[in-house]
Formats: structure tokens, C-alpha cells, sequence
């Protein structure tokens, strides 16, 4: 089985801080993974350097086959998609979404001097059509709605047809309707033997589509547990995770949690 990504005891260090401590992970071929965490746990820094944005402070990071450091990674974008808030704020409220979509073949932000194929066009134009937003190709990105940035940056991430996909909190601000639109439409991208290898950042087990397989999971930079869904998303591992005491379901391939019952709500531990 392919490696797609591969980290090596990899730590990064922040304004004397380790926002990654030590971690080593493995994701192959045909798996869809999720990596939940609270708040600060190091889920961006761990995007970044999968997206060859962010480099190890010590340890090995490889993506694709190829080493971070030893490669060069204008070489290696153009195999990854990634939808993130930071990739998000580059795109300018006067790109038209087309254009949003269309760019991501030369992996810019902003429409300048480029030329590109009829073939480039109906690529865009087919995926904008997939996520719903067909009868939006001429609107300028800054007049959407949230929802409709967020199926638009996804339609983006898949212009290069990459072989790793990256989405870093595709859910946050999108109202229940759209959450669950989005969630169908990432687990029909999931259950396609065709589709890149995604990797899906998230806060809650909610957003967790059917035919995701791994999960990991992460605390102050740390994998607290790594592995298949079924094994690693338990009460005690995201209570571990979270901090919280917590209660975890399963119903047709989608998870839900909530704080335990009965005096241990709602407490934190340290
Ligand atoms: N350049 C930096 N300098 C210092 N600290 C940083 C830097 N970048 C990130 N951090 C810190 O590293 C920690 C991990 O950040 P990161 O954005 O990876 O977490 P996250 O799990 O994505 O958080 P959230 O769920 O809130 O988005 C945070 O405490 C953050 O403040």
C-alpha cells in the first residue's frame, strides 16, 4: 500500500512551545482520516506541514514519497488540495468563482496573466456544477454566503484532480442544512475508489461523514490515539482528547457525543 503521508516523531516548536510533540503518523492509500482535537491541539500545524507550508522543527515529514526539505514543494502542490481559512483569506472578494476554481491550476490566488485551456474551464465549471454552485460561475467571490465559499473552495481543492485532499474545518460557520450538504457531498467524494486521499480537520464528531476509516486524534500536540474509526473513536479516547467526560454514538456510518451523564458534565480535566 502507496504511503501518502508519513510523519516521523515530528515536533514543531513556536515561540519556545511544542505545538507538535513527537508525532508519528501514517496514512496509505485509499484511507479517509479525521483528526479531531480541541482548540490549540496542533490540527493547522499538522495541515500545514502535510500541505508543505510548514516545515519540522525536528523529525521527518514525507509526502507523496517525497521528503520535506529534500524536495521541491512547488513541485509537490500542485498533487495536494487543500481548503483552509488561511488559504480562504487570500482569494479576493472581486474573483469570480469560475476564476476561484480555475486559478487553482496554477496553485494562485487572483486571476492576473495565466492562460488557460477549454478543458481547464469545463473541469471548473463540472466541479463548481458538483458542489452545487452552477448558476454562480459569474458571481464575484466576496458575494457569497458562507456555505457557498465553502463549496466553492472545495470545488478549488479538486481543480488539480490531486492525490491528497486536505480540508481543514470545511464545516465551521455553515447553518445544519449545509453542514449536512456537505457532509453527503464529502462521503460521496469518500466512498469513490477514485478520490484522492482525504485528510478532514474538525471539532465534532457530527461532521464526521459515512466512509471516513481513520481517525486521529489529538491533545496539546500529541496523538493521544491513531487508527480505524470503529476502534479509536470511543467514550474514553475522545473523553481523554477532550478533556470532558463524554458519551459517543454510531448510527449509519455517522457519530454523534455528548457529555456524560449524571454529575461528570461539563468537567474538564487538566
Ligand atoms: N507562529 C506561532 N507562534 C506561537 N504559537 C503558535 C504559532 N502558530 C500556532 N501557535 C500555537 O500553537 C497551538 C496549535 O495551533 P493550531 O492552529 O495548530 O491548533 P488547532 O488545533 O488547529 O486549533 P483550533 O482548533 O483552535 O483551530 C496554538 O496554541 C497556537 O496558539
Amino acid at each position: 500500500m502507496a504511503s501518502v503521508l508519513s510523519f516521523d516523531d515530528v515536533t514543531v516548536r513556536r515561540g519556545g512551545r511544542d505545538i507538535l510533540s513527537h508525532l508519528t503518523w501514517d496514512v496509505n492509500d485509499g484511507e479517509r482520516w479525521v483528526v479531531l482535537g480541541r482548540n490549540g491541539a496542533g490540527k493547522t500545524t499538522l495541515v500545514q506541514l502535510a500541505a508543505t507550508r510548514l516545515h519540522p522543527t525536528t523529525g521527518t515529514v514525507e509526502v507523496l514519497e517525497e521528503r520535506l526539505g529534500r524536495t521541491d514543494v512547488f513541485e509537490l502542490r500542485p498533487r495536494i488540495g487543500l481548503s483552509s481559512a488561511s488559504l480562504a483569506e487570500s482569494i479576493p472578494g472581486d474573483e469570480s468563482v469560475l476564476d476561484v476554481v480555475l486559478t487553482a491550476s496554477y496553485g494562485v490566488t487572483g486571476r492576473w496573466r495565466e492562460t488557460y485551456e477549454d478543458l481547464d474551464t469545463e473541469r471548473a465549471t463540472a466541479l463548481l456544477h458538483a458542489f452545487g454552485m452552477g448558476t454562480m460561475l459569474a458571481r464575484t467571490y466576496g458575494t457569497l454566503s458562507e456555505g457557498e465559499r465553502k463549496r466553492t473552495q472545495i470545488a478549488r481543492s479538486l481543480m488539480s484532480d490531486p492525490e491528497l485532499l486536505l480540508l481543514d474545518e470545511p464545516a465551521a460557520g455553515l447553518d445544519l442544512g449545509g453542514r449536512e450538504e456537505l457532509v453527503a457531498a464529502l462521503a460521496e467524494i469518500a466512498a469513490d475508489d477514485r478520490s484522492p486521499v482525504l485528510v478532514l480537520v474538525t471539532h465534532h464528531v457530527e461532521e464526521i461523514p459515512p466512509h471516513f476509516t481513520h481517525v486521529l486524534l489529538l491533545r496539546d500536540g500529541a496523538a493521544q490515539a491513531a487508527g480505524p474509526l470503529a476502534e479509536v473513536l470511543t467514550a474514553q479516547n475522545l473523553t481523554a482528547t477532550f478533556g470532558v467526560e463524554l458519551e459517543v454514538t454510531e448510527r449509519d456510518g455517522r457519530w454523534s457525543a455528548r457529555a456524560a451523564a449524571a454529575g461528570s458534565r461539563g468537567r474538564r480535566s487538566a
